[in-house]
């Protein structure tokens, strides 16, 4: 009875304990995500600590998720770079590796500082993917580039080959709004985990993030709350994802959510620095907390790992 919506989980790269990637760990990761009911992987992304890797490790990343995906759910891989010819270079790549979409995100060390150059980076990828879709990943906090998003899917629709929409990671549920409308039938994915139901009820039909490495069940529930119209319980739902994203966000946020996703999903490893992830001795105090503001309640299938 539902509409379909499109539940993306932004998956963490998979690392060994001495800090190499730890391509053994794709497949596992991939089929958990496949059973876990999100329709597509998003790759190398900011979970996936892109811009930690080298430009060989994101491809031989990129390489084993298109394979481990074995055409179940779609991979998006992010090539974004503060090398414009490194991104271009990993755009050519996901191409050839047979990945369904790109991503970028804008350069950041030195920012560019009008639209137009947000829009001749994008251009100068795109056409490096050489046809396939590519989205224009938002993250202003990150990034530090505050671009017009809403100008940035007018101008970018009618002169950029292959632009398929935008990756929006922000609270400004009223840009999400506006720039949904006027990307017609491109794609605005929501990328605030914490305020899925706010993104929903703006329109949001694609969803990226982190948590739903874990969580998509919970979320999933939200999604059809509202769309069976029962709004009194998809706030509940939102209530416990929202407390339970505050939980992580208080013991380090993304490291944290990396620890959640290997105790609760597979296990991808550690993290990377700059990023630091708690140590395995906090993990039963944030799994207390994360019972007590009812994560489990919602996905069964987590409260048997309890290991
Ligand atoms: C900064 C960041 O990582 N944003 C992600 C998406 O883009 C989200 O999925 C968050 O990790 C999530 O909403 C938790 O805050
Ligand atoms: C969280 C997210 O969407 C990303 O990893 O890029």
């Amino acid at each position: 009875m539902s509409a379909s919506f499109d539940l993306i989980a932004a998956a963490p790269s998979p690392l060994a304990e001495n800090g190499a990637i730890n391509l053994e760990m794709v497949r596992p990761l991939v089929d958990h995500l496949v059973e876990s009911g999100v329709t597509g992987l998003f790759a190398l992304g900011t979970t996936g600590e892109c811009m930690s890797l080298t430009t060989s490790e994101r491809q031989s990343l990129a390489e084993e998720f298109v394979r481990s995906s074995d055409g179940r759910i779609p991979v998006t891989v992010h090539v974004g770079h503060n090398s414009l010819a490194e991104a271009c270079g990993l755009a050519t790549h996901a191409k050839l590796a047979g990945a369904d979409a790109i991503a970028m995100l804008p350069p950041c060390y030195f920012k560019p500082n009008s639209l137009d150059a947000v829009l001749e980076c994008l251009r100068c990828v795109a056409s490096a993917g050489k046809g396939l879709p590519i989205y224009y990943y938002h993250i202003p906090h990150l990034t530090g580039v505050p671009v017009d998003i809403v100008e940035l899917i007018g101008r970018a629709d009618d002169t950029i080959d292959g632009f398929a929409g935008v990756k929006f990671t922000s609270p400004a549920v009223d840009l999400f709004q506006l720039g949904l409308a006027e990307a017609g039938e491109k794609t605005v994915a929501f990328g605030v985990d914490e305020m899925l139901l706010s993104g929903v009820l703006a329109g949001a039909t694609m969803a990226i993030g982190s948590t739903y490495n874990f969580a998509a069940p919970l979320f999933l529930s939200v999604v059809q709350a509202f769309q069976e119209g029962d709004l009194e319980e998809a706030r509940r739902l939102q209530q416990v994802a929202t407390s339970m994203i505050h939980v992580l966000i208080r013991h380090g946020g993304l490291g944290a959510i990396k620890l959640a996703i290997n105790e609760l999903t597979v296990d991808c490893g550690p993290t990377r620095l700059p990023l630091r992830m708690p140590s395995g001795e906090q993990w039963p105090i944030i799994r207390e907390e994360l019972a007590e503001v009812g994560l489990f309640d919602w996905c069964q299938g987590l409260a048997s790992a309890d290991s």
